[in-house]
């Protein structure tokens, strides 16, 4: 494509060059740069792109948006400075792949917990509905009938519209997305049109990153303000944080809730089982579910699903089938039976709202005692520490605490404020550092009839410890744990 049509909607000032060339791809990344890119130069948190532009030109770049002025502009390169080059990227993705969702309609989701279970909730009524559909997040990115692993929830905006235009030439028409705080504080979500987007909840997390809790609220709430006026925003209105989402919003507002009748959607009565949960709206459609999720905070997340599938023009016996149809999301309430005499469930609680509502939805199911084992990612809020240790006091029998994924921080220190967050004189729990030893440990420990939860990694099959990436997958591990204690 021609380089000024890929410039549409841009403030740029030309440093060098001009803008009449054939673009044959966009790049952020010089080592994958080709012959005939352009190459958008970040200044990151940790490395700053504009050292490697000599390399993306070596490679076959013959344009360059910069962000910094440079000391010296190559001859035959066009060199383009804007003002923030992230926010740049997510337009000229927009332009250079012609807006793929002009024929989409892309459903995002964001909050602090809930996200990628909502997100597969909905796939699954989308897909039932429009034969196929896509699903960007946290465990996988999935494009009609493929499949592509994961590294972050939300992709760079680049990223994002190459899977876009894949849709398109697919046929797919609907798409949901998770778009976590980062994606939206870094433009990754900037120029996207959303159909609608779900609020699920907000507590504090990732304050590492936003510094306060103000920081982090204002962030999520910008998936609202760029909502166009004739889109939705779904809303949980038993958040105490709705109301600002709300005005944050100029669409189309609707709620759900658990208790207010003055919600567009809410539950009039419900139930919760040892293996699902059922419950009956009133409000914009009066109908009964069930689901095979366990946990109240799962009737939350299906009932933005069914909110947000009603104002997409869903027909009740398409959504009522496919939530009662949902198995599990890999690694989340995700039960593992072999047959054992006691409970075992591996869980992604990793923030203290998560570990509260597992552990509330784990004692509604427990018929004995509750062993819990929990640790805390490295690189990450310290501040959820103490919080998880105080809520494992609170609600379990037994505790291990063990490495999540320590990344570059020393396991030691971890634990070390982890248990800050113990009472003073509370000494029963063990600290077993590997993972598989104590998830062993924890199953060794278990008898008839209790209950077991490993938490905070679900589907991550790999831990970090420093510059390493091992292969560790909580439910393999206890799969075979069990089998040794046969
Ligand atoms: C804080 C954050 O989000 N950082 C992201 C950011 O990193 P950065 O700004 O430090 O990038 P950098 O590594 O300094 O590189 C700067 C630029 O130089 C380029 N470069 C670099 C080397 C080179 O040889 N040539 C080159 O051109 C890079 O491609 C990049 O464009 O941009 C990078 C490129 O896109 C991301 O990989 C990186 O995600 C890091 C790995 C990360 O851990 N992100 C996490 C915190 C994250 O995004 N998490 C959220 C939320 C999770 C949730 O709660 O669900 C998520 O959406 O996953
Ligand atoms: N609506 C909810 N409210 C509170 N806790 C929830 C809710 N839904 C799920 N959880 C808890 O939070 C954990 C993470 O859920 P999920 O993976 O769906 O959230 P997420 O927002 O995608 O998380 P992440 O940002 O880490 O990707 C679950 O394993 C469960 O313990
Ligand atoms: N999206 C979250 C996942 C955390 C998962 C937990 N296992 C950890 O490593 O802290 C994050 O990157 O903060
Ligand atoms: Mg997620």
């Amino acid at each position: 494509m021609q380089l000024n049509k890929i410039l549409k909607n841009i403030n740029y000032e030309i440093k060098a060059g001009n803008i009449k060339k054939e673009i044959s791809e966009i790049k952020y990344d010089s080592r994958a740069i080709k012959t005939g890119n352009l190459f958008i130069a970040i200044s990151g948190f940790k490395i700053d792109g504009h050292q490697y532009i000599s390399q993306a030109i070596e490679n076959g770049a013959t344009a360059i948006i910069i962000e910094k002025e440079l000391e010296v502009y190559e001859k035959d390169i066009t060199y383009l400075k804007v003002e923030n080059s992230r926010q740049v990227m997510s337009i000229l993705a927009k332009n250079f792949f012609d807006n793929p969702l002009k024929e989409i309609k892309l459903i995002g989701i964001t909050g602090t917990n809930g996200k990628t279970t909502t997100a597969y909730l909905l796939y699954k009524i989308l897909q039932k509905y429009a034969g196929q559909a896509a699903l960007f997040g946290t465990i996988s990115n999935i494009i009609g009938s493929e499949t592509l692993s994961s590294n972050r929830t939300t992709p760079e905006s680049l990223d994002l519209y190459r899977y876009f235009a894949q849709m398109k030439k697919k046929g797919i028409k609907y798409g949901v997305m998770e778009v976590s705080s980062h994606a939206l504080d870094l433009y990754r979500v900037e120029s996207i049109d959303f159909e609608a987007a779900i609020f699920t909840n907000l507590s504090p997390e990732h304050l590492d990153y936003h510094q306060s809790l103000d920081n982090y609220r204002e962030v999520k709430s910008r998936l609202f303000s760029q909502l166009k006026p004739n889109k939705y925003a779904i809303i949980n209105a038993d958040d105490p944080n709705s109301e600002y989402i709300k005005k944050k919003s100029e669409a189309q507002n609707l709620s759900y809730s658990l208790d207010t009748k003055s919600a567009d959607l809410y539950t009039t009565e419900f139930k919760l089982k040892q293996t699902g949960l059922e419950y009956k709206t009133g409000g914009k459609l009066v109908a009964n579910f069930k689901l095979n999720l366990g946990g109240l905070f799962n009737i939350y997340n299906s009932l933005a699903v069914v909110l947000t599938a009603l104002v997409l023009g869903i027909e009740k016996n398409i959504i009522k089938k496919a939530l009662a149809d949902f198995d599990s999301v890999p690694g989340r309430f995700e039960i593992i039976d072999q047959g054992q005499k006691f409970q075992l469930i591996v869980d992604y609680a990793h923030t203290p709202d998560a570990m509260e509502n597992i552990l509330k939805a784990a004692l509604n199911i427990k018929k004995n005692k509750l062993i819990i084992l929990f640790g805390c990612g490295g690189d990450r809020d310290r501040s959820k520490r103490p919080l998880m240790a105080a809520l494992a006091e609170k609600y379990a029998d037994s505790i291990i605490i063990s490495n999540d994924n320590p990344r570059s921080e020393s396991p030691t220190k971890i634990f070390k404020e982890i248990e800050k967050g113990f009472s003073s004189n509370f000494t029963n729990y063990s600290i077993i550092p590997d993972r598989k030893k104590g998830i062993k440990a924890a199953i060794e420990l278990a008898k008839k009839d209790d209950l077991v939860l490993l938490l905070g990694r679900g589907h991550e099959k790999y831990q970090v410890i420093k510059e390493r990436k091992i292969e560790l997958d909580d439910r393999q591990v206890a799969i075979q744990a069990l089998k040794d204690r046969e």
